[in-house]
């Protein structure tokens, strides 16, 4: 008799989010996606982090200060990044992300023809790029829904 206790696909592949965040250098938010086809293969994965070539120990990871001081204009979003390594057309694909897109990731998710957003918290709901996420996603068509993660142990 098959093993019951197996985890979904959608367990699977938030797990693979949040095992892709767990390599980011962002000292207070680590972000993950995995986007999947609609076979359900896993064709991009993605963390925030710097650009290629940019040295994580010399830029600063601060949220507050003078904005060049800051990470906020030299991080690469996970959902980006995501896509950007993406192995195939994305059109009618599911992002998997632990962290709601914000407005620039979302024109990028429209951009690139994925239809689904999985998401896990939603902790900048309200604020103005929240809200123009929604616009866009909802003028788009795109579905989305929130799920709770459920812990994943590994075994030895
Ligand atoms: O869509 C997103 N994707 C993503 O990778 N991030 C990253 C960028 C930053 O490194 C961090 C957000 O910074 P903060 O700690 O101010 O919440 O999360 C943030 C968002 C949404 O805010
Ligand atoms: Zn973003």
């Amino acid at each position: 008799m098959k093993r019951k206790d197996y985890i979904s696909w959608d367990t699977y592949f938030m797990g693979v989010a949040k095992l892709s965040a767990l390599r980011s250098k962002d000292p207070s938010t680590q972000v993950g996606a995995c986007i999947v086809n609609e076979e359900k293969r896993i064709v991009g994965i993605g963390y925030n982090g710097l650009p290629k070539g940019l040295d994580d120990s010399s830029f600063a990871w601060e949220k507050e200060g003078s904005f060049l001081e800051t990470k906020y204009p030299y991080v690469v979003h996970a959902e980006a990044n995501a896509i950007l390594n993406s192995t195939q057309n994305l059109k009618g694909s599911t992002i998997y992300v632990t962290l709601f897109p914000c407005n620039e990731c979302m024109k990028l998710i429209a951009q690139s023809g994925i239809k689904e957003i999985v998401y896990v918290s939603n902790k900048d709901e309200g604020k103005d790029f929240n809200v123009a996420s929604f616009k866009i996603m909802e003028a788009a068509g795109i579905k989305y829904r929130q799920i709770k993660m459920e812990e994943i142990t590994l075994n030895e």
